[in-house]
């Protein structure tokens, strides 16, 4: 619970950045909120499970690769009509295998240099997230 009462969903998301500066953003599918929406990758955080078993499980299903390693970016909530969300946000560098839309989502790659990714709409809590993934100047 939140200070607002409201429970909080805690979900894990990957930032997967390739040495090219870009990084990968995908499609949520239909039949979840906000379906249509771009996001980063990711899922919620299981009962007991760590963040770092989270986004491994999640990046599996959903992209199908494996990571090995991953460092905290930034920790953001957000308060959905649907969710209070307490999104953990992760930057991935190494993974092995190819991203792939194993749930029928849409992928695109987009460079870290451009203001604005070249696919709409972005989910409102994704936008903190590459805030701040620029100021880092990774
Ligand atoms: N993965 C991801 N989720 C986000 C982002 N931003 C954001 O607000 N969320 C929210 O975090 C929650 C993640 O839930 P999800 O629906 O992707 O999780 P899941 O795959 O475990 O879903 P399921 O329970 O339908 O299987 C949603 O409420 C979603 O709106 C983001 O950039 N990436």
């Amino acid at each position: 619970m939140n200070e607002l009462n409201r429970p909080v969903t805690e979900v894990a998301a990957g930032i997967l950045l390739d040495v090219e500066g870009r990084y990968l953003l995908g499609q949520r599918p239909e039949g979840k909120p906000y379906a249509g929406y771009w996001e980063v990758p990711g899922g919620k955080i299981e009962s007991g499970e760590s963040v770092f078993a989270a986004l491994k499980r999640e990046l599996q299903e959903e992209l199908g690769i494996d990571i090995e390693s991953s460092e905290e970016l930034v920790v953001l909530e957000h308060d959905y009509p649907h969710a209070y969300v307490r999104l953990h946000v992760s930057i991935i560098r190494e993974w092995s295998g190819v991203p792939k839309g194993c749930e029928g989502q849409l992928l695109s790659w987009q460079l870290l240099g451009d203001a604005m990714p070249t696919v709409e709409p972005l989910l409102p809590a994704a936008w903190p997230m590459l805030e701040k993934l620029r100021l880092l100047k990774v």
